[in-house]
This record gives C-alpha cells, structure tokens and sequence, in this order.
C-alpha cells in the first residue's frame, strides 16, 4: 500500500522546492512530479517537512513526590497532533538504582507510544555500577546521550567531581554529555532565605533562579566538559547569560549545542505575578521563564545558529499536583507542557514574524537535533530511503489553543487563549497517518524505538583534537643531578 503526498512544496533544513512525496512500507521510496500510488494525500497550499522531533520530555516522570501526568500514550497523541513525530524522554535512575534498571522501566512505559521515541539516559549518582553500565547503554542499547543535573539538589543533582567522571566516561565511549544548568547549591540557599522571609508562593520559585545561577553552571558544564573532551548539550536555555557562555565556547571552537524551549520563547516572567496561584503555579519550571530581553537573547541565537533546538521540556502536571506546593512554592512540581503547541507557536512567532525562514523552522524543530543525536538521515529528512516522519504544514491554518480542545491529559495549557497560524493537515508517523484533517487516528503501540550510534563525525573530530593537543612530556637528553 503506497500513499503519495500531492501538489505539496518540500521544504528540508536547506532547500525549498516542488515535488511528490511517495510512502511505501514507512519509507519515502520517491520524491518527483507527477507521481501516482494506491492513496493520495493533498498538500495543496502546504508545506511537506521532515516532522518534528522534540528531544526533551518527561513522560510520566516519577519527580518530586509524583509522576507528570501525560504519559507515552497521551503525550506522542499530543505530539503528532501538532507536528512532532519523534519524541526522546529521559531515563531516570533513582539514587542507587542501576541504569539499566531504570531502562527496563522506561523500555515497559514506552510500549504505549504512538510515534517513534529514544532514551538519553541520565546520570543521577555516580559509582562503579554506573562507569560500567555506561557501557552497556550505549553499545547495546543505543543510547549516546547523558543528562546530568546540576540542579535539585538532595535528588536528582550531581557534583563537578562526578559530572567529570561521568564526562570522562563518556568521551570514552564516544557519547554527548547533556546537562540541566542550574547552580543547585545556590538554589537551595536562594530559597530557603525566601521561605523563611515569607516568600512561599510561586513567584519565588523564580527569584530563587534568577539567570545567574544558569549561566555561572553553563559556564562551569562547559569547562568541565572541554577538560574531558566530550561535546557539551546544554537543555533548556533560557537567558542571556547561558547563551553567552554557548555563544562564546562555540566561537572558541567547542562542540556546544543549546536548547531553547518554546516556553522560553513566548511566555515571559509576568505569568508568576498573576494575582491568581493557580495560574502562577501551572507555570513553574526550571529554568523559570524570563523577561523580554532574554527572549530576545535566545531568538537571536536561533537566527544566528548559536542556539540549535527548540524543545519543549514537556513534563506536565494538573492542577491538583501543582497544589502541593501552596505555603511552599519548593514544593510545586516543576515542570509545563508543549508537546502540542512547539511547532504552531514557533511557526507564528518565528516564521510569520520573519524572524525564522521556513528552512531555519525546519532545521531548529527536526533537523539540527536528528543530527545531533545520530539518527539523520533516518529522521529529520525528507529523502528517498529516510522514515516517512512528515508533516504537510498548512500555514493558512489557525485555531486558538485551548485545553478544552487539547491531547494532554491535563486540565489547562500555559498558551491557553494564544491564536496560532500555522497547522498539520497531516502528520504521517512512519507512513501511518495519524492526523488528517484534524481528525485524530493514532495508533496505540505503533511508535518504535529508534537506536543511535555511538561516536558520531562530531566525537571523532574531537577526540582527534584532543589527543593532538594533550599535554605531553619534554623529551630531554640529559636529567640533572640532584644534590651536592
Ligand atoms: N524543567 C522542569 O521544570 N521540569 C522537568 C525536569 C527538568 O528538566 O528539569
Ligand atoms: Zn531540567
Ligand atoms: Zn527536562
């Protein structure tokens, strides 16, 4: 059964152009004129794009005293409904646990999924089990990214002298180091002050991460990572201050990769002064959001290529989760949804805005991550022999968000009211449609788990480069005698 996607412009992270699309077996098998098979989809007045990968979410995350609420089935159902078709969640030993414990758990999670997902694996402690399972993780499970907390503390948080061992591991076996930028330690003082000041609701979870504790631990991820030679991907960015530190060690020549997040982007530090706590609650997360200037600092990273990626951290929590934390803003659990909204909201605000040209979307929402993570041209392309990931994007189209409306489980949306212009006709999940026409029609159980290979052409330049360039002993003819 092939399925041909019709009158349609391709648009790839570097050329724009007119063509069909032929699908068989969940492949694109041609791209031309005029091409015919058994089903036809319409692109007229469409874009045809690589379908998004989001490399950043928390489905059904065991995380302070809970779990997020979306999980694989409801979050890749919101995911495709708005473009996505790639997602990659995190693997989260808990202390003591081993990682391929943890793995197992996510590997039954999983199952559920309706589009194709991968594992970064996160280093939550660090010890003898750990150094050798790295191993295992990423020569038989296909996994090459690790993400290490430099935040939360007494939970998930690691020190410099783990990070470095786990960094160390890692060049070893070829991986990318990812980390939550944030200085735990400061944090935890920042907010304890504020407590005990009587400053218990959510506005003080931002007063407790200004920007400076992000870019003082950026900068501190980047050191450490150039000391153990590993490429460095720093998630969610969110101020000027970490994307100077980016900035800099990429113009340095260091393999640094930043994040950005939709949220980041388009909502800004006013949202934790509404008078109301519950809309001020569903907006905690960490990084918390910023005020204009840093969203200017980050969409100028995107258009000049210092920044990468645009993700959504999704990792949402209901209402009634939130309000754990009244008395204590520590207590709210950290995290907003986007799985939905990423692609939308940043057509509108970047595309239809002419900050971001159509290529420039593609490249920030599929491309640069598919290649970053080793699974391009597989994903993140529209090529003959590439899975049939595809969104045909109607720019003409528009709606409202709104949780009434929404995929997620949850009973609210941080963009709720926001009008977007931008909009899947079809979202195709390795050939299957899943969204036609705004009609739902997932598939419970059909995403696959994608593998990626260890030491990409970015490990091999720089290890190359650091061993040219590691310290070595002065030959000398003769040693001096010490003494008399
Ligand atoms: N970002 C956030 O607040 N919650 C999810 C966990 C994390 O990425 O830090
Ligand atoms: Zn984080
Ligand atoms: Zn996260």
């Amino acid at each position: 059964m092939s399925t041909v996607i019709k009158n349609g412009t391709i648009v790839t992270a570097d050329l724009t152009y007119t063509a069909d699309v032929k699908v068989e077996g969940g492949k694109i098998v041609e791209i031309g004129p005029d091409l015919t098979g058994d089903e036809a989809l319409d692109a007229s007045g469409c874009y045809v794009m690589p379908g998004g990968i989001d490399p950043h979410t928390h489905l059904e995350m065991p995380f302070m005293g809970t779990y997020s609420s979306d999980d694989f089935e409801s979050g890749t159902r919101a995911a495709l409904a708005g473009g996505t078709t790639m997602v990659v969640d995190f693997a989260l030993p808990s202390p003591g646990q081993g990682l391929l414990d943890a793995l197992q758990m996510w590997d039954n999670k999983s199952t559920r999924a309706n589009c194709d997902y991968s594992f970064h694996m996160a280093v939550t402690w660090w010890g003898e089990q750990v150094f050798d399972e790295m191993k295992t993780v990423v020569e038989e499970r296909g996994i090459n990214t690790f993400k290490h907390f430099m935040a939360y503390k007494g939970a998930l948080m690691v020190n410099d002298d783990e990070m470095y061992a786990s960094f160390t591991r890692l060049a070893e076996l070829g991986g990318i180091a990812l980390v939550h930028a944030e200085n735990g330690d400061v944090v935890a003082e920042l907010s304890a002050k504020l407590l005990a000041e009587g400053n218990t609701g959510p506005e003080a979870h931002a007063y407790s991460r200004p920007p400076q504790v992000e870019g003082e631990a950026t900068n501190r991820a980047i050191m450490i990572a150039d000391m153990a030679g590993v490429p460095l991907y720093v998630v969610h960015t969110s101020c000027e201050d970490s994307h100077e530190a980016i900035r800099r060690a990429r113009m340095q020549g260091k393999r640094v990769w930043g994040e950005p997040l939709i949220q980041h982007l388009t909502l800004d530090e006013s949202e934790y002064f509404n008078a109301d706590w519950d809309h001020a609650a569903r907006r905690v997360m960490s990084p918390p959001f910023r005020n204009k200037q840093h969203q200017d600092s980050l969409w100028a990273g995107l258009q000049s290529g210092s920044l990468s990626v645009v993700a959504t951290d999704h990792c949402a929590f209901t209402t009634e989760q939130k309000r754990t934390g009244v008395g204590d803003f520590t207590k709210i659990p950290n995290g907003t949804g986007g799985l939905e909204d990423r692609m939308p909201m940043l057509w509108t605000h970047g595309v239809a805005t002419g900050r971001l040209t159509p290529e420039e979307f593609v490249a920030v929402t599929s491309t640069n991550i598919a290649k970053i993570l080793n699974c391009y041209p597989r994903k993140g392309a529209i090529m003959i022999g590439s899975d049939a990931d595809i969104v045909v994007w109607d720019p003409a189209k528009e709606k409202t968000i709104s949780s009434a409306s929404q995929q997620s489980a949850i009973d609210y949306n941080v963009f709720e009211g926001q009008k977007v212009k931008g909009l899947p006709r079809y979202t195709l999940t390795r050939g299957q449609v899943a969204v036609m026409n705004g009609e739902i029609r997932t598939d419970e159980g059909h995403g696959e788990f994608v593998s990626r290979a260890a030491n990409t052409t970015v490990n091999k330049a720089l290890s190359t480069w650091k061993e040219l360039t590691a310290p070595r002993p002065v030959e000398r003819s003769g040693i001096p005698v010490t003494g008399v």
